[in-house]
């Protein structure tokens, strides 16, 4: 329906040796995204490999001949239905290592599967598949010139993708895109199952974007802070390493935050360090944003002297001082309780809601000489920074 206009072109042309390569392609791909799920501590993107790899290994061994013969056509069905329920299953699941005592009972579940499969495929079970088959036909519709997927699997995999799909729209799982491109991946080879190349093409793409997912969500383990999702202490140290010529830095300390923890909590302190980061994020200049550690963050100007960068910094300084921010704090009110009444401790609990105004200071210094190195400029901005602080704070000093 979709890829057969292009696909047997594309693999006409190359040798048979190049396309038994692309046939194996798969089975390496998802192997080493199984491995690096492991060091990198992404079970659910292992396990989803795991499932992709003995699909694909399902339809390359026992699904290449024409769907009427033997118990071909229920091994199909088997598939279409299983595949997508476990993959729809992992994105509800907590995340665990692939081979940990914890995802025993993930193993376990996926074995009861292969055992009932390889029990269902054995030769004498043959008459019974058949007449599973023929118990099941009314229900399965075939959609004829679309697919050899009969309607209702067609519905279920369809509310499979829309689930990925919602789901990845509404949380913060990196994951989720890796395997909604999973479940399409499946979904256009079952769709197109008599496509020649259909299988080794999505799966490969499949195992690509898994891949990538998972490499892209190490390095932001690695190098964004995971609270304000902007670039943390690791990022800006190997900056600093490979920094040259001309540059200058800021480092810019929320004023007052302790006694703002210590009124408000800890909690509206983290939305108060992501509503901060949010708004240097836009800082103008070019400049680099990193979260320093704590309330502290660094901008690092390249090719910009402390003097050029006093406007872009006190651009930011103004947006955070001018940002409402809401908060919801719960006050105990107590009930006034009339003359003479038993003295009972009765108080309710009501949430009002204020803005209050964040403030921040800035030290900005630049690289003197060529031998001054980039601590030198982080320590001379820091002294500035506590310039700013006794000067009244809420400013930038230079
Ligand atoms: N909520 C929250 N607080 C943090 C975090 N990291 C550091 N803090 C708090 O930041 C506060 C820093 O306080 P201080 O270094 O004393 O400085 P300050 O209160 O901002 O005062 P000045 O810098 O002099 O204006 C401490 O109370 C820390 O607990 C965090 O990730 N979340």
């Amino acid at each position: 329906m979709f890829s057969g206009l292009f696909l047997p072109p594309f693999f006409a042309v190359l040798s048979t040796e190049q396309q038994g390569m692309l046939v194996e392609l798969p089975n390496i791909l998802f192997m080493l995204v199984i491995v690096l799920s492991h060091f990198f501590k992404q079970g659910r993107s292992g396990f989803a490999a795991l499932l992709m790899l003995v699909a694909y290994n399902v339809i390359q061994q026992r699904l290449q001949t024409p769907l009427a013969v033997g118990s071909t056509l229920f091994e199909y069905y088997f598939l279409v239905l299983l595949l997508p329920a476990n993959l729809v299953l992992l994105l509800f699941l907590p995340e665990r290592a692939l081979f940990s005592f914890k995802a025993l009972s993930y193993h376990a579940i996926f074995i009861v599967q292969i055992a009932v499969f390889y029990w269902f495929i054995q030769p004498e079970q043959l008459p019974l598949v058949s007449n599973l088959l023929t118990a099941i036909e009314p229900w399965i519709l075939v959609s004829g010139d679309v697919s050899v997927l009969p309607n209702i699997l067609l519905g279920l995999l369809i509310c499979a993708v829309l689930i990925a799909a919602i789901l990845m729209l509404f949380r913060e799982v990196s994951s989720d895109q890796a395997f909604l491109s999973a479940l399409l991946a499946s979904t256009l080879t079952v769709v197109e199952f008599e496509q020649q190349w259909i299988s080794a093409s999505m799966f490969t793409i499949s195992a690509i974007v898994l891949l990538f997912s998972i490499l892209k969500r190490s390095h932001e383990q690695a190098f964004i802070d995971e609270l304000t999702r902007i670039p943390g202490r690791r990022a800006l140290n190997i900056e600093l390493a490979q920094l040259s010529g001309k540059y200058s830095i800021a480092m810019l300390d929320i004023d007052r935050f302790k006694k703002f923890n210590d009124t408000y909590g800890h909690d509206i302190g983290d939305s108060v360090l992501k509503m901060v980061a949010s708004q240097l994020a836009t800082v103008k200049g070019r400049g680099r944003v990193f979260r320093y550690g704590g309330e502290e963050f660094t901008i690092l100007f390249k090719g910009k002297s402390a003097l050029d960068c006093i406007g872009y910094l006190n651009d930011i300084r103004l947006l955070v001082a001018d940002y409402p921010f809401q908060i919801r704090q719960p006050v105990e009110r107590r009930e006034p309780q009339e003359a003479g009444a038993k003295n009972t401790d009765s108080c309710q609990v009501e949430f009002i809601e204020k803005t209050v105004k964040v403030t921040i200071s800035i030290g900005v210094a630049q690289r003197r000489s060529s031998t001054t190195s980039p601590d030198e400029v982080i320590i001379a901005a820091d002294k500035l920074l506590y310039k700013a602080k006794e000067s009244g704070r809420n400013q930038v000093c230079a």
